[in-house]
């Protein structure tokens, strides 16, 4: 696989590092990773789902109890620990991770990460699905919401593979990713 930005070299063979998956809600890092990881026999980790299950509660019930700022807490202890100790999975992230520098760097330093890039027109296409699941969406009017997608578009360019997601089914975009992986796994160390 020839990557856009070859990752940092960390000394985790390539073989072994976790294929970790950013971009927008909605972009389909949930639905795709899962699907990758079955074509890769690797485990599947969601970021959101893993939180949920270590504190007992829905995303939307840590932000309405405990607030944004303890829910980017826990996300960061979550992802920098799974750096630092994970090798081998597929990891998909929540929209927000990767806007904290230190899950940012976790990631780039000992994975290679994806970032899945959906454009706005087939961002509002999805809006509906996401609306009641993702209070981040909930306090803001549509002009907030495509701000914060252009702002938050220039820090998912911090990758090491982009793949565009606007028109394929995740069956074809996992399939996709599953082949260039594997091909890089014959070349690369
Ligand atoms: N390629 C695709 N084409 C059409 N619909 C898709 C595609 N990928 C995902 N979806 C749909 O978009 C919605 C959001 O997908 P998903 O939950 O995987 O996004 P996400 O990136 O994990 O979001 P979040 O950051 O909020 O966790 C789901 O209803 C899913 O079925
Ligand atoms: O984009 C975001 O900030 C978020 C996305 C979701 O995956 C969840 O992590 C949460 O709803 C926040
Ligand atoms: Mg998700």
């Amino acid at each position: 696989m020839i990557l856009s930005n070859p990752p940092f070299s960390s000394g985790i063979p390539f073989r072994q590092k976790n294929i970790i998956l950013i971009g927008f809600m909605g972009a389909g890092k949930t639905t795709i990773g899962q699907l990758l990881a079955q074509k890769l026999g690797r485990e599947f980790l969601d970021a959101d789902h893993e939180i949920e299950a270590l504190h007992g509660m829905p995303v939307t019930e840590i932000f309405r109890t405990m607030g944004e700022p303890a829910f980017r807490q826990m996300e960061k202890e979550y992802l920098t620990t799974l750096c630092r100790s994970e090798r081998e999975k597929v990891v998909s992230l929540g929209g927000g991770s990767f806007m904290q520098e230190e899950i940012r760097e976790s990631c780039l330093s000992s994975g290679i990460v994806y970032h899945l890039d959906l454009s706005w027109e087939a961002w509002l296409g999805r809006f509906e699905a996401l609306i009641d699941t993702r209070p981040i969406l909930q306090s803001k009017s549509l002009a907030e919401v495509e701000e914060m997608f252009a702002s938050r578009k220039l820090v998912y360019a911090d990758n090491h593979h982009t793949i565009d997601v606007d028109a394929r089914t995740p069956e074809q975009i996992a399939e996709e990713m599953a082949q260039q992986i594997q091909a890089g796994w014959t070349v690369e160390r």
